[in-house]
């Protein structure tokens, strides 16, 4: 089990995060709670900012699909990256938040024609065009805003990136992109640099989420520099600017076991120079769009425990008041997570148990088979690295509500996004007036006085 960040156990043996004992954090915003270390978030932009930014000219966009508040748009940009969005709602949250649209790509396989018209209305600085029906229409909609719009055109370079399958993307049988080996990415080039309203800045590939192997990472460089080459070969146009995608991996139980985002840089731009070099290629500037390793292992979920099932000689179920409404990736992916009991983080483990949510659904569970110490009802399960893909992908089923997120740093614990209350759930609901209470009576005084 590791801890990261500022978590560390305190004199009451309870978990403690960015200053804040966890057990009180429970008690004072209630559970299910998230809760954020804004120091780790800032070193790891840090990191990223020094080994892409600084020392090699890229830039880094933060995935805002891994995590995405008013709060966290507010802390990437002070940490000076950009962002990446793949949606009208993700466009509007960093216009609230007030952050530089310039810095903004957009990424996606379907942005309606609504969409494109918002992006560009609020000044995004690439659209990375997805398809062919995408780029015809916005050739049409920059046009008639009178507006020449900045594009990527995003590839399927065929890279089996060894991850689960569900969030592999480079490979041919893909819903996105244009795929290169069979001369939809050429054609697509060929179209965007003739198109009046667009302008080409380059190409954007991404291979996949959750890579361990730095060796995905080289054969991604090699493939996009070699088609830049064979583009400049076939049209004389050279690319400016690689966008290499996001899915550097992160740990979340022993059996990961990743690189450093150092490592990562440094095989991004060794590749490259190789690669510049042999093909005589000018040295594009490499944007690079991590998510997950920016806010996964910054992240907690604070639970309660409620009710204890024991199935004698086959499994002990404790149930928690949250669940895959807040965390669905173990029903998705299989996903695996560390835990500890928040309340005696070190007491000594004794049994194996299987963390339940509380969801209408056997497949809802948060952990299979984790060894902890003796549980009890009320005690405070914290479920690790939960930053990335939880808040972002919750659902209000079986009309749960979500849960608050705090940003905790140096003892300090601040709401960023409140808790849901029972109103927020009917909030947009409408009942049509024949469904209204009183509807019945009324189309029955109608029936009477027809019969009369
Ligand atoms: C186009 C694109 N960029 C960036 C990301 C972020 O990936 P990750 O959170 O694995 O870094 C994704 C998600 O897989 C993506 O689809
Ligand atoms: N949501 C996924 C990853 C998909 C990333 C977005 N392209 C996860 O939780 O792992």
């Amino acid at each position: 089990m590791r801890l990261h960040g500022t978590m560390k156990v305190n004199s009451k043996n309870h978990l403690e995060i960015g200053g804040c004992d966890a057990v009180r954090l429970a008690k004072k915003f209630g559970t299910p709670l998230y809760v954020i270390d804004e120091d780790l978030v800032r070193q790891t932009c840090k990191r990223y900012y020094d080994s892409f930014m600084k020392k090699n000219n890229g830039l880094v966009l933060y995935a805002s699909k891994a995590f995405m508040n008013m709060a966290m748009v507010r802390l990437i940009d002070e940490e000076g990256l950009g962002l990446d969005v793949v949606s009208g709602g993700e466009i509007y949250t960093a216009v609230q938040a007030g952050f530089p649209m310039n810095k903004v790509y957009f990424n996606g396989n379907n942005k309606s024609p609504e969409e494109l018209v918002f992006a560009l209305k609020s000044g995004v600085g690439r659209i990375i065009v997805d398809n062919f029906y995408e780029l015809e229409i916005l050739n049409h909609i920059a046009g008639t805003l009178g507006k020449k719009a900045d594009i990527l055109i995003r590839i399927t370079p065929g890279i089996e990136a060894h991850t689960h399958e569900y969030i592999m993307t480079g490979q041919l049988d893909s819903k996105f992109g244009f795929n290169v080996p069979d001369g939809q990415a050429m054609k697509a080039i060929d179209m965007a640099i003739k198109m009046p309203n667009l302008n080409l800045k380059g190409i954007h590939c991404h291979i996949g989420s959750q890579i361990f192997d730095m060796q995905s990472y080289k054969h991604e460089v090699e493939i996009t520099t070699s088609f830049i080459r064979q583009i400049k070969d076939e049209t004389g146009y050279e690319a400016e600017e690689l966008d290499l995608g996001g899915g550097f991996g992160v740990y979340y139980t022993e059996e990961d076991d990743p690189a450093t985002i150092e490592d990562y840089a440094d095989m991004v731009f060794s590749t490259l120079n190789k690669m510049v070099n042999k093909l005589d290629i000018k040295m594009p500037k490499v944007i690079v769009e991590p998510g997950r390793s920016i806010i996964a292992n910054a992240g907690i979920t604070l639970y309660t425990v409620g009710a204890i099932k024991e199935i004698p000689g086959i499994r002990k179920y404790i149930s928690v008041d949250g669940g895959m409404t807040d965390n669905p990736r173990l029903a998705l992916y299989g996903a695996k997570y560390e835990a500890v009991i928040a309340n005696k983080v070190f007491e000594k483990n004794s049994e194996v148990v299987s963390i339940a949510g509380k969801c209408c659904e056997s497949g809802d569970m948060l952990i299979w088979d984790i060894c902890l110490p003796h549980i009890v009802p009320g005690d405070i399960i914290a479920v690790l690295s939960t930053g990335a893909y939880n808040y972002s992908m919750a659902s209000n089923y079986n009309r749960l509500t979500k849960p608050a997120v705090v940003l905790v740093k140096d003892g300090r614990a601040d709401i960023i996004v409140k808790r849901e209350t029972y109103e927020d759930l009917v909030r947009n609901d409408v009942i049509p007036a024949r469904l209204s209470k009183n509807s019945y009576q009324d189309i029955s005084e109608d029936a009477s006085v027809s019969a009369i």
